[in-house]
């Protein structure tokens, strides 16, 4: 018997990235896989990205699937959202990718491949094992702030991961469904952490494969102070609260 290509969805949450968006729908195209469609979730942005996106789903190269939600409320609620979506639409794979294009979807391939031939429960685009990168001129405050995260995080989670707040993941559906993604309360570089963290507690395995990280060119982050200080606190959280946020 022929085996059927499993279902792919990528999810890419979207506040202000008209620019982008389109561009990264072609990239992903040029992919070739089959079954792989997109899913934005786009959070009423100002700059008219949902209607870029809609657009996408009636002429784009592949099929884009567009959630509407009514007001900026965060990467971390959006990919519970788009992703408890996918769930519903019987996805096998869920990419989670953000829409600036820092991460390079050519990597697509290989973290499919590990995630479909090792016991890895989740496989994460890394830029800190070997052959990872960072592309571009990151100050050093910048990459001192992104080494910290990591220790931080690892010293007080035991995560065991290079990356841990990596943003580009590959899941196996059944492993949302093993940690509640829909329970899931963390929301800026936070909502990554909490997501790993559950994966480990359950006695899972996360595989990290290298990625070159890019620096956006258009649109800008929207990292807050309000994201970091939840990034700093999260952790303790997790560690001597609930079992999960
Ligand atoms: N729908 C929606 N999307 C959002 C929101 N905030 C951000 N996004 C989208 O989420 C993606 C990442 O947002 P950025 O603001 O560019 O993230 P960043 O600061 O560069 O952080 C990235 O790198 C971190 C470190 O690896 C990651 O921890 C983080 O999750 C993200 O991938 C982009 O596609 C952006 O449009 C929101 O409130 N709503």
């Amino acid at each position: 018997m022929e085996s059927v290509a499993p279902q792919i969805t990528v999810v890419v949450p979207t506040y202000n990235e008209r620019e982008n968006l389109p561009k990264l729908v072609d990239r992903l195209a040029a992919l070739k896989i089959p079954n792989l469609h997109v899913l934005v979730v786009d959070d009423n942005s100002p700059d008219g990205t949902g209607e870029v996106a809609d657009k996408l789903g009636i002429d784009g190269p592949i099929p884009v699937g567009v959630l509407h939600r009514t007001v900026k409320d965060g990467l971390g609620r959006a990919y519970v959202a788009g992703m408890s979506r996918a769930l519903a639409e019987n996805a096998d794979i869920v990419i989670q990718m953000d829409a600036d294009l820092s991460h390079p979807s050519e990597a697509i391939p290989a973290m499919i491949e590990i995630l479909t031939t090792t016991d890895a429960a989740v496989v994460l685009g890394s830029r800190y094992v070997e052959g990872g990168a960072v592309a571009g001129d990151w100050p050093w405050h910048r990459k001192a702030l992104s080494a910290w995260a990591n220790f931080y995080v690892n010293a007080i989670l035991r995560l065991h991961v290079k990356d841990a707040t990596a943003g580009f993941k590959a899941w196996h559906a059944k492993t949302l469904r093993d940690i509640d993604v829909e329970s899931v309360q963390s929301n800026g570089y936070a909502f990554q952490v909490e997501m790993n963290y559950r994966v480990v507690q359950r006695g899972m395995k996360i595989a990290e494969t290298p990625i070159r990280f890019e620096e956006r060119t258009e649109g800008v982050s929207k990292m807050s102070l309000s994201v970091q200080l939840e990034s700093a606190l999260v952790p303790w959280k997790l560690k001597f609260g609930k079992k999960s946020l």
